[in-house]
């Protein structure tokens, strides 16, 4: 009896086949499985079994940190990459994610990224190991589509059905990192932006930022993107906000936010051992905030503020948005789900284009 030798999927593998219409299915997919678990559900239901992720601090460095992320996402759909549409008959993966998050990493000569991940996809019958997959560039996509989903369901769909593909935003971005940038990017292509204003605590850093998407965008958007001098002028006229930082005093308080009432807040990022802290008390106060799962919430945002409303699978299920003039938070986290989910779809995608890793 010999074990098969996992494929080894690298960076460029992975990425030739990331695209938004495949990572946001995925990770809406996870989003529902982890609503309620299977004995509460009806029978055929999709389902996780997601036991809370474990955080090993490299020596007593709390900025330096080891996150293993096990799951498993039972009887879920995805449709296939050959024919959209096209629901594929019900998926089940197991998978774990580790990921190291070392935030002093950028400031390093040269500089690195703060995040570095991999997935292992395993044979959910017979338990080896099939699949090893290189998990940085999945986790930037996935934890921004997480926030276009929330903001589909949280902001848009309080104005209407229609509203993610009619109705104008400005959006302030807070923090320009690799989280940053790409939230940037795929807001811009995903909604009507009119106003794009970024800050980053690096000023240059959220200038080359505006450059490279002013480039891309070369004249075919209307959208607006400015370099603001501080969180408050970024935030002071958006009508949707995604702050990625590792800052652990607040940056984003209740009378940054403009006047006009109907604010989404996309809480992405974390300071060291606490994953609340980017945004003040008092906004949440004022705020409903959703998370991904209930589970990480538990675990992670202890001391949190205000009670949690609900989980963002659970809007994308009943519908039971927002008002219109709320203020919506969605304290992403990251969830196992999500990146079992996006790898396994992946995988599926690299293997139907018969390609090499
Ligand atoms: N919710 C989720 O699923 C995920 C969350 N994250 C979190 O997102 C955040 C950003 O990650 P990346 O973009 O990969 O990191 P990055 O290092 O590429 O970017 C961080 C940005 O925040 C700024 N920053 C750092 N410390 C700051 C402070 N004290 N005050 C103001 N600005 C500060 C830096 O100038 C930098 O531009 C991190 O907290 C990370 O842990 C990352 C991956 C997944
Ligand atoms: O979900 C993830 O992946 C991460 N979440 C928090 C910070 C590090 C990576």
């Amino acid at each position: 009896m010999s074990a098969k030798s996992p494929v080894y999927y690298n960076a460029d593998a992975v990425r030739r086949v990331l695209n938004w219409p495949l990572v946001n299915e995925a990770v809406e997919s996870a989003l529902k499985a982890v609503v309620k678990p299977r004995d509460q559900k009806p029978p055929g239901s999709s389902f996780a079994i997601q036991p809370k992720r474990s955080f090993t601090a490299c020596g007593d460095n709390s900025n330096k940190i080891l996150f293993t992320m096990p799951a498993f996402v039972g009887n879920y759909s995805i449709a296939s990459e050959e024919s959209p549409g096209k629901v594929v008959s019900p998926r089940s993966t197991l998978a774990c994610k580790l990921v190291t998050s070392f935030g002093g990493n950028p400031q390093r000569d040269p500089p690195l990224p703060s995040i570095h991940a991999h997935v292992l996809l395993f044979d959910n019958q017979t338990g080896q190991l099939s699949a090893i997959m290189a998990g940085t560039d999945l986790t930037t996509w996935r934890t921004v589509s997480a926030s276009l989903v929330a903001t589909k369901h949280l902001y848009f769909r309080r104005f209407g059905s229609l509203a993610e593909t009619e109705r104008e935003i400005n959006v302030a971005i807070v923090g320009c990192g690799v989280q940053g940038q790409l939230h940037a990017a795929a807001f811009c292509e995903h909604f009507r932006v009119k106003q794009l204003n970024l800050y980053n605590r690096t000023e240059a850093k959220a200038q080359e930022l505006a450059e490279q998407l002013q480039r891309e965008l070369r004249g075919e958007s209307a959208t607006q993107i400015a370099v603001c001098r501080s969180a408050k002028e970024a935030c002071q006229d958006a009508d949707v906000i995604c702050i990625a930082t590792f800052s652990k005093e607040a940056l984003i308080h209740i009378e940054d936010l403009k006047s006009k009432q109907g604010v989404h807040i996309n809480a992405v990022g974390a300071g060291p051992g606490c994953h609340f802290s980017e945004v003040a008390p008092d906004l949440y106060r004022q705020a409903q905030v959703y998370v991904d799962c209930y589970a990480n919430a538990e675990a992670e945002l202890k001391g949190f503020p205000v009670p949690i409303t609900a989980e963002l699978g659970a809007i994308i299920l009943d519908g039971n948005y927002p008002e219109k003039t709320a203020i919506s938070v969605f304290q992403s986290m990251g969830m196992a789900s999500e990146d079992a989910c996006v790898a396994q779809a992946v995988q599926d995608a690299i293997l139907s284009r018969g390609e090499a890793s």
